[in-house]
């Protein structure tokens, strides 16, 4: 096996680079809470990423449930994807949690939010499968602030459904503000506690990373999250 690339040079390598690409993110994130960038990754680690996604017996990915370890619940309800958390064990995953690294940086530097670290997952969507419209964070109740989508199907196409679709924040009316098609390397970013927000019935399978920056709020000497 390859040994881990290091992250710092990963991030160097993949950008956002410590320029200015991370001002119309940070601006957006600002004046509108969301923003859908095409393709924000070079497409030789998108490609690094979905065959490690490919390369995961689906035995080892778990039914998604709401909440993490202990408040893990199954509400098949609500979603009925499936999910693998990953870590930086594999390269292609070490280099966009590089990439992660140096947004979480940039937006600490420009927007002041705090970001403590990213967490995230692949997540399959099978034919027939959907997450109705929640939002990933309360105000106050968990520590996710910026969500992140990353989409990895191949040659995705209008018939093939499992749409984002983010609604205005609570009270602000019911039209959706986007639909964001799963299309290969296009991203979402927007706030976890502002955007309620679901994914249409899936029609082929559907691949993607989903992630948290989240804030730390622990206190004293109780580091949270114990990972
Ligand atoms: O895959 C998507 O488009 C969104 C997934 C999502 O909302 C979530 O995992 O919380
Ligand atoms: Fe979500």
């Amino acid at each position: 096996m390859n040994p881990p690339p290091s992250t710092a040079a990963e991030a160097r390598e993949f950008g956002p680079g410590g320029g200015d690409s991370l001002d119309p993110i940070a601006a957006a994130l600002r004046e509108h809470g969301y923003i859908v960038l095409p393709s924000p990754l070079p497409p030789a680690l998108l490609g690094a990423l979905l065959r490690h996604f490919k390369s995961i017996d689906r035995e080892r990915f778990r039914r998604a449930g709401i909440g993490r370890d202990e408040d893990h619940q199954l509400n098949r309800f609500v979603r009925t994807d499936e999910i693998f958390w990953l870590d930086k064990s594999n390269p292609a995953v070490s280099a966009y949690l590089g990439w992660a690294e140096t947004l979480r940086l940039g937006l600490n530097r420009r927007l002041f939010l705090g970001l403590f670290d990213y967490e995230c997952h692949y997540a399959y969507y099978d034919r027939g499968t959907y997450y109705k419209k929640h939002l990933d964070a309360f105000k106050g109740g968990t520590n996710r602030v910026v969500s992140t989508v990353l989409y990895l199907t191949p040659n995705w196409q209008p018939q093939d459904g499992g749409e984002l679709v983010i609604y205005p924040p609570e009270g602000s009316g019911e039209e959706p503000l986007v639909r964001v098609a799963p299309r290969f390397g296009q991203m979402a970013i927007f706030l976890s506690e502002e955007f309620p927000h679901e994914v249409l019935t899936v029609h082929r399978p559907r691949y993607s990373v989903t992630g948290w920056f989240r804030v730390n709020n622990s206190l004293g000497e109780n580091i949270d999250p114990a990972r």
